[in-house]
């Protein structure tokens, strides 16, 4: 369920049945992925209906984009030219390629990331606002799944090791402590085979109703 809400109009409820059309899944796997995040992507993948542990979140560059219904607060969202700031290049392989997979028994996310040439920092290797860009987002996405809709409060972020562009990497959070409205996540980057550790962060998160975008 998604919630739509805006200053001038009442709270409204979005739900995904709503979408007219078959967006494009950002999550899936494309040409520009090398084998090595096909590998880690097919290790966590489940068929759906399977019973696996690993469920992945798909992925689009503008959720109330495809909607067709929910009056104007609603059409007032979809027409604008917002997008996810991780979705918004159209080469593939260029920026952010990734697929997050939930487990929610063990409220855990992990995420498979290849880092494009444009997230380019130091040379060779990835800028480490794009590095926090993919944790904001893995350990949101963990936390929303858990919590339901929230806003990163506080974000610590220590980097380890520099991360090479073009690598695969993963991303593998886990939600520590749910008090309240506040959510605790860590997370971990380390290299595809687990033996280098590139970044560590925690995150605070904490539960807003969807009017509290357009309150303030
Ligand atoms: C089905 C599911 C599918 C899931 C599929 C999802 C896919 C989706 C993927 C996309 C994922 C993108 C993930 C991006 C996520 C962003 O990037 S969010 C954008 C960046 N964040 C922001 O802009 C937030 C800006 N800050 C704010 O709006 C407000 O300060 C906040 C954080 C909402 C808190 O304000 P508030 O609601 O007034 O709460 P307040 O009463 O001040 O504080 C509540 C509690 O939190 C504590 N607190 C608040 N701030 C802090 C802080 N900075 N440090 C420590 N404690 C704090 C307070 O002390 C208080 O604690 P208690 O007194 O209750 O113990």
């Amino acid at each position: 369920m998604l919630l739509c809400a805006c200053a001038s109009a009442p709270v409204q409820q979005v739900s995904p049945r709503l979408f007219s059309s078959a967006p494009r899944d950002y999550s899936l796997p494309n040409d520009s992925w090398s084998a090595e995040m096909r590998r880690l992507y097919d290790q966590y993948d489940q068929e759906p209906g399977g019973g696996g542990r690993w469920k992945r979140l798909p992925s689009y560059n503008r959720f109330l984009k495809y909607a067709t219904a929910g009056g104007q607060c609603l059409s007032r969202l979809v027409q604008s030219r917002a997008r996810l700031f991780t979705r918004n290049i159209k080469e593939p392989g260029a920026a952010f390629e990734y697929a997050i997979f939930i487990n929610e028994e063990e409220k855990r996310a992990v995420c498979v990331f290849q880092a494009g040439h444009l997230l380019e920092g130091p040379p060779g290797h990835v800028h480490g606002g794009a590095i926090a860009t993919i944790i904001d987002n893995v350990t949101g996405a963990c936390a929303t799944y858990i919590s339901g809709f929230v806003l990163t409060a506080n974000l610590n972020i220590n980097y380890c090791s520099p991360i090479s562009l073009g690598s695969v990497v993963l991303v593998d959070c886990a939600v520590d402590r749910v008090e309240g409205r506040k959510t605790w996540v860590s997370c971990r980057i380390t290299s595809a085979d687990g033996s280098k550790l590139h970044t560590e962060a925690t995150g605070l998160f904490v539960s807003v109703g969807v009017s509290h975008l357009f309150t303030g």
